[in-house]
Parts: structure tokens; sequence; C-alpha cells
């Protein structure tokens, strides 16, 4: 399915804080959207995944639009990670991934034996299986990152949105769970602060800068020193790999000199 924001602006706190952007992950795309803390990648997919109502234009989802869809049918096709949903109920991990299953069922599909594999599936996927029978409040934070990952996979979506779906986790994990969200197919929208990550796993990348879209486009054409500098403030080296895809060196800050420090 194709995941499209049009126009979308959404203003709070007197400003607009996503003005205007228009962008579109294309059926079986992975669209990384990156951008400095603030500038408004979080408010853009709330946006997106119906979580909050657009002050102008729309987010739509094969030309329909998303804020009108029920919520169960928008479930159905479309899965949120968000950056920091927590739950207070007395779960176990495979409890939390059998809730992806939800939007699924109905008097005329009661929980069945699909749903257990789904479920088995989709610990397995994320390496959690042998923690299945766990309570959420004693997981660490990756584990619990892991889970929900594994509940929005549970929930079979055409269209994954996830929000820092890397945060909390080792370097394992953020490739591990990356290389599977790509290898599964579906579209992907994916707010990361790894310019890194974005390079290597995305088809395209979109920058938002102060609410607005900066760039969109193939990582080796938007991944460039320039914008790099320009939008995230840093000085970086950028080398193109034999894939095609960049590879980015950040230079260390200048760091002022400090009375005390070696
Ligand atoms: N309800 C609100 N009232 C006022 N300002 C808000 C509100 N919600 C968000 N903002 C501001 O809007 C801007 C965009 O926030 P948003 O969370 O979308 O950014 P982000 O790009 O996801 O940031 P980060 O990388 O830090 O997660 C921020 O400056 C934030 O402080």
């Amino acid at each position: 399915m194709r995941l499209a924001a049009e126009n979308l602006t959404l203003r709070a706190g007197g400003r607009a804080i996503v003005d205007g952007v228009s962008l579109e992950a294309q059926p079986g795309e992975f669209l990384a959207l990156v951008g400095p803390n603030g500038s408004g990648k979080t408010t853009l997919i709330a946006m997106l995944a119906g979580l909050k109502r657009p002050h102008g234009g729309a987010a739509t989802l094969d030309g329909r639009s998303v804020a009108r869809m029920p919520r169960r049918d928008l479930a159905r096709v479309l899965a949120l990670v968000e950056q920091q949903a927590e739950t207070t109920e007395r779960l176990t991990a495979r409890q939390a991934v059998e809730l992806g299953r939800t939007p699924h069922l109905g008097a005329l599909s009661p929980w069945g034996t699909r749903d257990d594999a789904i479920v088995a599936d989709a610990l397995e996927a994320v390496g959690m299986a042998p923690f299945a029978d766990r309570l959420w409040h004693s997981l660490s934070g990756g584990e619990r990152q892991r889970l929900h990952i594994a509940r929005a996979l549970a929930q079979e979506p055409k269209v994954l949105v996830l929000d820092e779906p890397t945060n909390h986790l080792d370097v394992e994990h953020q490739l591990g769970l990356l290389a599977l969200v790509r290898r599964r197919g579906g579209t992907v929208l994916a707010a990361l602060h790894d310019l890194n990550h974005a390079a290597m796993f995305a088809d395209r990348i979109a920058v938002m800068e102060g609410g607005r879209l900066a760039a969109a486009g193939l990582p080796s054409d938007v991944l460039t020193p320039e914008l790099i500098g320009a939008v995230f403030n840093v000085t970086a080296a950028v080398e193109i790999g034999a894939d095609g895809r960049p590879f980015i060196r950040f230079a260390p800050p200048a760091m002022p000199r400090c009375d005390g420090w070696a």
C-alpha cells in the first residue's frame, strides 16, 4: 500500500511544528525519515498513523484519508511502533504480542491456531521466543522494544510505521531488526536517528528540518556532506560503497578546553 503525506500541517504552541509536508512511501518501499531533535518526525508519523488529526492537508493510504478510516480497518493494514509505548498491564511477553491480533479477531473470526502460529513466528523473528512467558515488567528496555516490534509484526500490516525502532537495542539487534523489516517486505516508514542505518537499509530518505521537508531521495543523493552539515550541524565525510550506498564518517566537534581536564 502507498502511504502519503499530502501537504500535512500541524500547529502547536503557536507555531506549525509540521508545516506543509508532502512525501510518500510507495508499496514495498522502505522510506527512512531523518532529522534533528524536534524537527517534527514523531508528529508527522502520528498524523500518518492516524493518531493525530492534521490542521491542514491529509494523510492517505492508497488515496484514502487515514483520519476518516475506522480504527479497526486502519489497524488491519497499518501497524505503528511508537517511540515511548509502555503498558502497566500485568502481561506476559506472549500476551503483549497477542494484542497485535486484536484487529483481526471478531465474532466470526475467533482466536485460532493460525493466530497462535503468527504470534509464535513474531516472537521468534525478534529473538524473544525464550522469553514468551516472562512478565512485561521483568523485561529490559531492549527486550520490551523487541516485543513492540513483534506485536506490530503479528498485526500482519501492509504498512509498518516505526518511530525510532532501534532505541534501546544493542548493535546486533539494531541491525537484525532493520534487516528483518526490510526482508519482510511491505511498505515501511521508519524515523531513524542513525544516518548510517538509514543509508544501509532505506530505499529513499526524507529529511525533516524545522517542521519542513528539507530533502528526499536516494540515500546517495540525500546524504551529502553539505546536507548533513546544513541540517545536522556536524562535519562529515561520505564514502560511496560498492553497493552504491553512502557510508558516513563523522568528525568529532572541536572540544572547548576545560580546566581540570587532562
Ligand atoms: N503539544 C505541543 N505543544 C507545543 N510544542 C510541541 C507539542 N508537541 C510537540 N511540540 C514540539 O514540536 C516539535 C516537533 O516535535 P517532534 O516530537 O515531532 O520532533 P521529532 O523530530 O520527533 O524529535 P526527536 O528527534 O527529539 O524525537 C518539537 O520542538 C516539540 O517540542
